[in-house]
């Protein structure tokens, strides 16, 4: 199907993606996870879960191979590629404008919506009370709620959120974790600078920045539910209020004189979905 695995797409957290062809004509990207615990009949059930997610907006898994510890996902390809060669300019790609950027940022959060929707399928009276009510301790929904506002921070800045290095002072922190630095700029009422932007351009900017930092909340209840997330972004940038000033480690551990202190960290890894990629490459979270 991959041709011997010749063409290789990309590599994630879980492993790495090959280009592959069906016999009945379409390509497909075929994930090959990193060995496995689980025992095939588990990693099956998983899969057929997952098989039922349809959304258009969801890349659609068609297929699933198992050969003694071998395991691979086969998706339908997007000939297209990773949203990030759209949003930072590099030698050889075309940045989207920010409308497109907007749209598809919605889009996204569309698809998150969704899968936080599908997983609280089941009977009612037999459903645990955190997937029915998402806003008493659904920590993993939440933790997809902080990785797209990781992203939806990219987006809208096209900055990557780059990982703080380590040693540097609480003042010198606040001014190169881009998060902080635009929190302080919009309470001043200053515009975000895009180049060549229209004032409807800013502002889009502008509700993209404060729905994201939103999302990164510490707190993962005062993050916003996905459902609301999509309302804000749908929303008037005008009836958006300002949230508190986003920290990247709680405030506990901060210790002023001497930088940070890294001794205490967030559980930010349990995640519903595949949008946890954000959260694994630019937060120093996981470097701690
Ligand atoms: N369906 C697909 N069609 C085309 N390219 C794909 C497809 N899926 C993945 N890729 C390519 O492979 C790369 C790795 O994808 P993968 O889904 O494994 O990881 P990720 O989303 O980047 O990170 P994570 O594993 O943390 O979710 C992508 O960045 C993309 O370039």
């Amino acid at each position: 199907m991959t041709g011997g695995f010749k063409d290789k797409l990309g590599e994630g957290g879980f492993g790495c993606v090959y280009k592959g062809k069906l016999r009945s004509g379409p390509y497909v990207a075929v994930k090959m996870l990193s060995k496995s615990k689980t025992n095939g009949q588990d990693f099956i059930s998983e899969v057929a879960t997952i098989g039922r997610i349809h959304h258009v907006n969801v890349v659609q898994l068609v297929g699933f191979c198992v050969e003694g510890t071998k395991r691979a996902l086969v998706y339908e390809f997007m000939p297209n590629g990773s949203l990030d060669k759209y949003i930072f300019s590099r030698e050889g790609t075309i940045p989207l404008g920010c409308k497109k950027i907007y749209e598809i940022s919605l889009e996204v959060a569309g698809g998150i919506k969704y899968l936080h929707q599908g997983c609280a399928r089941g009977t009612l009276g037999y459903m645990a009370p955190e997937l029915f009510y998402k806003n008493i301790g659904g920590v993993s929904y939440k933790a997809d709620v902080y990785s797209f506002g990781m992203l939806l921070m990219e987006m809208a800045s096209r900055k990557k959120n780059s990982i703080v290095p380590t040693g540097c002072t609480t003042q010198e922190f606040s001014h190169m974790y881009f998060p902080i630095w635009v929190h302080g700029h919009i309470t001043e009422g200053k515009d975000i600078e895009i180049e060549e932007g229209t004032d409807e351009e800013k502002n889009i900017a502008k509700k993209m920045i404060i729905v994201a930092l939103w999302c990164i909340q510490m707190k993962p209840h005062d993050r916003p539910s996905m459902n609301k997330v999509v309302d804000m972004l749908e929303g008037d940038f005008e009836s958006l209020e300002m949230p508190p000033k986003p920290f990247l480690y709680p405030q506990e551990t901060l210790v002023v004189d001497h930088g940070l202190s890294y001794d205490q960290t967030y559980d930010f890894t349990e995640s519903t979905s595949s949008f946890g990629s954000t959260i694994n490459e630019h937060t120093p979270l996981n470097s701690v």
